[in-house]
């Protein structure tokens, strides 16, 4: 433990339950949801995932910041709320480690909380749901804090990707190559696939396994239109994940709508991308207790094929909710049956609710980019 103060901040969470510890990274008071991580690895990722954005995140692995933080694996320039951990390090030890994680947290004003049994916290939001709450390092009292909470609105009906999207389009350079993007050199000598991403909050990860799978992608704002969309001609197009209330992303609903109706283009959908297309199909989307965020969570239809996902959502779709003449469900979250993926019937377009571009987690589902690619090619 770094017991280099007194306990000198808290969390106080809407149901009035708090929990004292110590304050890293930037001090001050923040509001959130408060959800927990069960990954084991790739808090940088985590941090600054833009579909966290509105929300503090517990992590259950029980410290971070051992391996510091590099230039390459950040997600956005957006993050998260706060964080809390049990216990962090202030020795970063990896090759690739240019920051000290602290560093870095107080640079970004991301207020840090630990110290707390983040276990006992874990079960609190796992029996009761993940709810608002406040972390500070300042003298509020727990009337004041529970103040700042009543006026802080709920998840739901919060539409956030309008928040983190691109304001303007832009044309995306891959950054990193790794071992793992071997097909980049596969796709080198072919034409490349033209996709449009509508960014409701994308992570940078997904850009790069698309431009892996031989992709020039152009992403657009999550409020372009369907004429937006449609003047760039693509040979596919891209509805990426992002944070809240997917029922409230109504100009991507209605986006979604169009060209679905249209028909004529593959399309793919990740996790809030993957919501919306279940909501423009005229489905419903509901909260989860507590959502499925970690690397570890199984998703298929039969036991031959599972796949191990990396997962980071609190909504989902109601299967009862979907026309069974429009839409197939190709994959279930085998943990606890909700809805993981979808395909329509007769059309080239599919989603799945988890994270195929395993940033961080395993890469069981990388093959979903080449069956984009593959759909794309088929129209060719
Ligand atoms: N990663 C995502 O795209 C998250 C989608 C949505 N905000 C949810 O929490 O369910």
């Amino acid at each position: 433990m770094n017991h280099l103060f007194k306990k000198n901040a808290k969390l106080v969470l809407s149901n009035g339950i708090t929990f004292t510890g110590y304050s890293f990274g930037a001090m001050g008071s923040t509001v959130g949801e408060i959800v927990f991580n069960t990954g084991m690895t790739g808090y940088q990722e985590v941090i600054s995932d833009p579909s966290y954005f509105g929300q503090i995140i517990t992590f259950t692995y029980p410290e971070i910041g051992n391996t510091g933080i590099n230039f390459e694996d950040s997600e956005s320039d957006n993050s998260v709320r706060g964080i809390i951990v049990r216990n962090f390090s202030n020795n970063n030890s990896n090759w690739r480690s240019k920051l000290n994680f602290n560093q870095w947290l107080i640079e970004k004003n991301i207020i840090g909380l630990y110290g707390i049994d983040t276990r006992a916290l874990v079960k609190i939001l796992r029996s009761n749901g993940s709810m608002n709450g406040v972390i500070t390092s300042e003298k509020n009292d727990l009337d004041s804090c529970l103040e700042i909470i009543s006026n802080t609105p709920n998840m739901q009906g919060l539409n956030l990707a309008k928040d983190v999207s691109t304001k303007k389009n832009y044309i995306f350079k891959a950054t990193t190559m790794t071992d793992f993007d071997v097909r980049e050199k596969i796709h080198k000598n072919i034409n490349k696939f033209r996709v449009v991403a509508i960014d409701f909050g994308i992570k940078k990860s997904i850009l790069n396994r698309l431009a892996s799978h031989g992709c020039e992608i152009l992403v657009l704002p999550s409020n372009s239109s369907f004429e937006d969309v449609l003047s760039h001609d693509p040979d596919g197009i891209f509805f990426s994940n992002g944070p809240g209330d997917p029922s409230s992303v109504l100009d991507g609903i209605n986006l979604a709508k169009l060209l679905i109706n249209y028909g004529k283009i593959p399309m793919f959908g990740i996790c809030l991308g993957h919501q919306i297309f279940g909501l423009a199909l005229g489905g419903k989307t509901y909260k989860l207790p507590f959502g499925h965020r970690g690397l570890n969570h199984p998703c298929g239809m039969n036991n031959n094929n599972i796949e191990i996902t990396s997962q980071n959502h609190g909504f989902a779709i109601d299967p009862n909710s979907l026309s069974t003449e429009l839409v197939e469900i190709t994959h279930l979250n085998l943990n606890d049956k909700t809805v993981a993926g979808l395909k329509l019937i007769n059309k080239p377009i599919f989603s799945v609710q988890y994270h195929p571009e395993a940033s961080p987690g395993p890469h069981d589902s990388d093959y979903l980019f080449e069956k984009f690619v593959s759909l794309m090619l088929e129209r060719c």
